[in-house]
Order: structure tokens, then sequence, then C-alpha cells
């Protein structure tokens, strides 16, 4: 079997810890998923990730168990003919300096301000506490929300190329996510106190108001009633013929199951305000709305010639059902709730960032169950 070779050229690019390659002694490891496990954190393997890590892995004195897990993440081999380039991260340009883009600098500041609470970086931080949190999550790993929203299954449904039976795929397993969905809202619903005299013993939400706690519930009601409704539609679409006769995988996938009980634990073990899971319910619908956007303007540029057939129709009814207005207004209401929350503590600003980069990683696998992956 031939050994695929890759150049470091490529190699850099894999560099985010929703997509991370590193090279050990020559050999071209895809690491995405060891990057939860790692004893020596994630941090550590993102730093040395995407090009030759050999001398740091060396240096740790790593066990022989751990140079046996490698063999698992194999993908091929360095190309001998390719030379190392430099790998450009995005929070590197601007870590050292309000040159760059202040709100991709959190992660840093977080880390940092507990080991040393330097002076410069108190300042950055109260600038960058001015800025909007989900403007802020949105810039912090813009390559994978690209991955999230550019999708090869979206551009097949835009220029209706996409095959039924990958079409069916997709609708299955979001169907499953749908439940999930469900349960998710139920919890966060069960969690909320609508009134002042409903806050159980524990809660020390600073800023908890009734208002608040009834625009959430109103925001809830909305999706709850939504995703009933869309599992429905999505009942209704896999009746249709061309799905019907067609077959594909019926089983919940792995992805599906390990989304399903991500959402439901963040629902479960967010604060008081539901902060994580509001950020988990923000960046799903953002992601969406984006999504299907991006595959209307597929659509609409486009030189396919359309057909009126069942399949054809299903793909045009998909795009309208995620790009309407009254769906771009319920993603603003998920927007503000998330930006009414309160980060002045870095170590909440990182874990909402890390519930913000779980999501975008999951989504990049859902669409890929589109073809039976
Ligand atoms: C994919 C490659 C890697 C694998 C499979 C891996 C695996 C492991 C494993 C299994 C351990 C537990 C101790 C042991 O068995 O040796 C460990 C610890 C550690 N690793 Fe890695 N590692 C990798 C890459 C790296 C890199 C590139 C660094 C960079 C410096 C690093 C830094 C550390 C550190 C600092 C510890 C010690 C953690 C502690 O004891 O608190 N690892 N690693």
């Amino acid at each position: 079997m031939s050994v695929k070779l890759y150049g470091y050229e490529e190699i850099s690019k894999h560099n985010t810890r929703s997509d991370l390659w590193m090279v050990i002694d020559g050999k071209v490891y895809d690491i995405t998923p060891f990057c939860d496990e790692h004893p020596g954190g994630e941090e550590v393997l993102i730093d040395e990730g995407a090009k030759d890590a050999t001398g740091a892995f060396d240096d740790v004195g790593h066990s022989d168990d751990a140079r046996a897990l490698l063999d698992q993440y194999l993908i091929g081999e360095v190309d001998p003919s390719s030379a190392p380039v430099k790998v450009v991260r995005q929070d590197e340009v601007i870590v050292d300096g309000p040159k760059g883009n202040p709100l991709q600098v959190s992660s840093h500041i977080a880390e940092r301000s507990f080991a040393g609470g330097e002076e410069d970086l108190f300042i950055f931080y109260f600038f960058f506490l001015s800025m909007k949190l989900t403007e802020h999550l949105l810039s912090i790993d813009k390559e994978s929300f690209e991955k999230a929203t550019h999708h090869q299954f979206l551009k097949q449904v835009g220029t209706l190329t996409v095959e039924p039976q990958h079409l069916k795929s997709w609708l299955i397993q979001d169907r499953y996510y749908t439940g999930g969905y469900t349960k998710m809202m139920g919890i966060m619903i069960s969690r909320l106190a609508l009134y002042e005299d409903q806050r159980e013993f524990g809660d020390n939400d600073p800023s908890y108001t009734e208002e608040r706690a009834q625009n959430v519930m109103k925001v809830l009601s909305f999706a709850l009633s939504n995703i009933h409704r869309e599992g429905l539609f999505f009942s209704e679409i896999l009746a249709r013929t061309p799905y019907a006769n067609c077959q594909s995988s019926e089983a919940q996938k792995p992805w599906t199951s390990r989304y399903v009980d991500f959402v439901k634990k963040v629902a479960h073990e967010s604060g008081y305000d539901l902060g994580e899971a509001l950020v988990v319910l923000w960046a799903m619908e953002i992601i969406f709305f984006n999504a299907w956007n991006h595959a209307l303007s597929v659509h609409k540029s486009s030189l396919e010639v359309e057909t009126d057939t069942v399949h054809v129709n299903t793909c045009k009814e998909l795009m309208t059902n995620w790009t309407m207005a009254e769906f771009g207004v319920f993603v603003q209401e998920c927007e503000d709730l998330v930006d009414q929350l309160d980060y002045s503590d870095p170590r909440r600003l990182a874990s909402l960032e890390k519930v913000y980069r779980e999501i975008l990683a999951l989504e990049v696998e859902f669409w890929d169950m589109a073809y039976d992956k």
C-alpha cells in the first residue's frame, strides 16, 4: 500500500483545535480527537501542532505507551522534498500588543492573568470587555466556522446536485439531533427561575433580573416549538418517494450521539444564568443560519438547469427554512442573550469559549454524515 505524502505547506494549515496535525519522526498524525485526552493538556499540542514536534515530544520524555498511542492517528509521511514553513496561528499575530484585533486575545489573557496578573494584561482585558461576546467568539476560530458553514454538502444542496440518499442520511441524523435539542431546551427551561422568588438556593447569579429570565423563556419557547416543527418537517420529507425508496443507514451515528450528549450535559452543568447553554444554542443557530445562507447564495449564482422534481423542491424548501426572516430574528435574539452575559471573570470566558469551540468541531463532523462517514 502506498504511503500518503504531505508537504509542510499543507501540514501547516491544520493548526487549530478542531483540525490539528503533527509531525513526529517524519510521520504525519491527525491528532484532533486526541486533544481532549492529552494528559499534558491541549495547549501544548496546539502550540507544537501543524509542524515537526519531534524535539518537543522527545524532550518531555514520553513513555512507550504514549508513543504507542500515535499509531491510531497516523495519516501519512512528510514529503521529503518539502521544507518546513512558518505556522501562522490566528491568535499568534496579536498576543504582543494592541496592534492586532483585541477580540482574539482572550484565551491567552485568561490563562496568563491567573499566573501573573500583569498590568498590561489587565488593561488589555479591560479593553476587551467593551467588545461584544458574540463578536469575540466568532473571531476565535474563523477557520472552523468557515468549515462548518461552507461544507461540500451545502454546496451540493445549493447546486441541487446532492444525491437523494445523501440528503436522506443527513436528515435522519438531523432528526436524531432534534431529539437532543428538545431535551436540551427542556433541561434549560426546567432550570429557569421565571420570578425572583423562584430562585433556588445557590443561585448567586448577580445579573439575574425577572426581565432577563422572561426573555430567556421567550427565546427557549420559540426554539422548542421550532424544533418540534422541524422534526415533523423532516419526517414528512423522509416519507417522500425519492427518500423512502433509497437506502441509507437509519441508525444514530456516533457523532450525533456525541452531539446530543454534549448539549444535554451543557444544559445540566451551566451556571444559574445558563450562560454556557445559551452560547451553545446561539452557536448552533448562527452556524445553521450562515450555512444555509451560503447554500442559498450558491444556489442563486448556480447555472444548473432546474427541474421541477420532488428532490429539487425539497432542496429549495430546506434552504428557505433556515434563511427566512423569522429565523434570522430568532438568531438575533439568541445573540442578544449571549451578549448580556457577564464574562468579566477570565475563567468564565474560557468556559464559554470552550463550549463554542466544541460546537464548531461537532458541526463540521455533522455535515460529513450525509456521506455516511
Ligand atoms: C500526539 C502526540 C502526543 C501524544 C500521543 C502524547 C501523549 C502523552 C501521554 C500518554 C502522556 C502521559 C505521560 C506518558 O505516558 O508519557 C503525556 C504527558 C505529557 N505530554 Fe504528551 N503527547 C503528545 C505530544 C506532546 C507534545 C508535542 C508535547 C509538547 C511539549 C507534550 C507534552 C506533554 C507533557 C508536558 C506531559 C506531562 C503532563 C503531566 O505529567 O502533567 N506532549 N503525553
